[in-house]
């Protein structure tokens, strides 16, 4: 029997987070074996309590939950959280009651170095939110980027307008310090970027499908889904919402979903640019000498089976 793929998922959830969860919880090809917070969709103490209380749904309290960081890399407090795109718990306003399980002592950081460490090459983490924790761990541990097996990162605008504003995605404003250092740290790096996620839309159809279904993950997300459709209905007069998280879980699944390209990213840290994305395929070579120079590579998707990616997410949720 093939091993299955050690993964770990940060996350700030987050309605779409909430999927990708389910939709780890239900991949036979992976091992969930911890789950980190932050903030982002919701401040970290609520990302934390979202963490425990969606493992409790689906049985799964075994999953041990290490809660990150509250401010980014630099300490910076003010943090730009997007309640208005999954309601002000997070997961659409339902008032969940509060989970009976408790987060590690560890913290996000040290979990995933002790993890990369007991399992060296072996652990993917799937990065669902703002990158400070990873870059903490990078930070804690500068062996660490050759001791974790893979970064999904979903993430990053790439040659697209952002989601914050026309030069920025969410999880990468949240803290571009953080993010460049993961990109540029040599780690086995994939990003998917919305771009890509953009292409990969549930349908008002697909939602009345879903709610169809007996199936526990389904029944539950038809409670929370309103939120995240009004927003899109509103924000983007689409029939039908993003699957960001979703599609990054199964990049780290099977990345033969989607094509990749290879290249050097960098982070805009400063000004009006502040989360911009770019992407350098390194074939130009420049004569200057500059931040650009002998920087690892990483991939970036480019393109994906969208409706396999749609198809494989419904049949998953609904089967369970
Ligand atoms: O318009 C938006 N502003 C802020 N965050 C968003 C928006 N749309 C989606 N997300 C959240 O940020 C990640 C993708 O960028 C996803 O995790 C999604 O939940």
């Amino acid at each position: 029997m093939v091993e299955r793929k050690k993964i770990i998922i940060d996350t700030d959830p987050g309605i779409d987070d909430a999927m990708a969860i389910f939709l780890a919880l239900q991949s036979p090809e992976v091992e969930v074996i911890g789950l980190t917070t932050i903030y982002g969709n919701v401040y970290t103490t609520l990302a934390t309590r979202n963490a425990l209380h969606l493992l409790e749904i689906a049985g799964r309290q075994d999953i041990p939950v290490a809660e990150g960081s509250h401010v980014t890399i630099t300490k910076g407090t003010k943090l730009r959280i997007a309640d208005f795109v999954h309601g002000a718990d997070g997961l659409g306003n339902q008032n969940f009651p509060p989970p009976k399980g408790k987060p590690i002592e560890q913290s996000a950081a040290s979990f995933l170095i002790q993890q990369a460490n007991l399992h060296p090459g072996k652990v993917t983490v799937v990065a669902l939110g703002p990158l400070t924790n990873i870059a903490l761990a990078i930070e804690q541990d500068p062996e660490f980027p050759k001791k974790i097996g893979q970064i999904v990162i979903l993430g990053g605008a790439f040659s697209v307008n952002g989601n914050v504003n026309p030069a920025a995605e969410a999880n990468i404003f949240g803290d571009p310090d953080s993010a460049d250092i993961v990109f540029t740290s040599g780690a086995d790096i994939l990003a998917v970027g919305i771009n890509v996620t953009h292409q990969v839309v549930m349908t008002d159809a697909d939602r009345d499908k879903l709610s169809q279904s007996s199936g526990k993950y389904a029944q539950y997300l038809c409670k929370i889904l309103d939120v995240y459709f009004s927003y899109h209905h509103d924000s983007y007069h689409t029939k039908g919402v993003y699957l960001h998280d979703p599609t990054a879980l199964l990049a780290a699944v099977n990345p033969s979903l989607l094509t990749y390209i290879e290249g050097v990213v960098r982070v805009q840290t400063n000004g009006i640019m502040r989360g911009l994305t770019i992407f350098y395929n390194t074939k130009k070579k420049f004569g200057e000498v500059s931040e650009w120079c002998n920087k690892p590579t990483v991939k970036v998707a480019v393109t994906v089976d969208a409706p396999a990616v749609v198809e494989l997410i419904m049949e998953r949720l609904m089967n369970s």
